[in-house]
């Protein structure tokens, strides 16, 4: 078979994302048994990760080098704009929080430096960081899906998370990221496949500290004047 550049990411990345199912808001989202506030902080920490999040796939398809990437990049766009959030949406509506609530939501400390890290990394480089840098974003949240599914109630309040994560929809937009990976970095020399990697390993980083952040309902550390 091929040699493919995920699966040595995958070598390094596992470790990390098994700590994903051992953390206690993973763990609470899979058994059913997680605190919902702590939840409501993940709806609109995340709806505003999401959207610039989504900032990076336009920013792919304008570094795009050939019309297929620029499509592929458009795909996953919509994919976040109105497959996944539409999960938020919808999750946010059974807790009367309003769609305009979840977008004025301020980003927490962890929000802002994950978000800024994946985009000033983006902006530097050419259309392969981009590849890199949500490559773990949506590669990891179908892994955690994949994972709960099978073991989760049926009564779970959670279950439409699991349900969108495991999907066969977004599996594909997964399956999409780690093709474009492994397309732009075929022929690449040991350096650049070296840097792509640790903006992987940086990002999975990342994941684990914003699960830490929603378990904690954790905004920023110091109090500031005047809220
Ligand atoms: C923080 C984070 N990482 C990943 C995903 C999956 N797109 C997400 N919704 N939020």
């Amino acid at each position: 078979m091929d040699y493919l550049f995920t699966d040595r990411l995958w070598k390094r990345v596992e470790p990390i994302w098994q700590s994903y199912l051992e953390h206690p808001f993973v763990k609470g989202i899979g058994e059913g048994s997680l605190n919902q506030e702590k939840f409501k902080h993940w709806l609109k920490q995340d709806y505003v990760y999401l959207i610039d999040y989504s900032r990076l796939f336009a920013l792919g398809s304008a570094k795009a080098e050939d019309l297929e990437t620029m499509t592929v990049f458009a795909k996953l766009l919509h994919g976040v704009l109105d497959t996944e959030m539409e999960l938020h949406r919808n999750y946010a509506a059974e807790f009367g929080i309003t769609a305009e609530e979840l977008e004025a939501t301020e980003p927490s400390a962890i929000t802002t430096a994950y978000t800024s890290y994946m985009l000033n990394v983006s902006q530097r480089g050419g259309v392969e960081n981009v590849a890199a840098s949500v490559l773990a974003c949506e590669w990891s949240y179908n892994f955690i899906g994949r994972s709960l599914i099978d073991r989760t109630p049926a009564d779970n309040f959670y279950n439409s998370w699991i349900n969108l994560y495991a999907s066969d929809e977004f599996s594909d937009l997964a399956e999409k990221c780690k093709k474009l990976m492994n397309k732009l970095t075929a022929g690449k020399p040991e350096e650049d496949l070296r840097r792509l990697e640790d903006i992987v390993v940086k990002t999975s980083q990342f994941e684990y500290l914003f699960w830490d952040m929603v378990e904690k309902k954790e905004e920023w550390p110091v109090n500031r004047i005047g809220r």
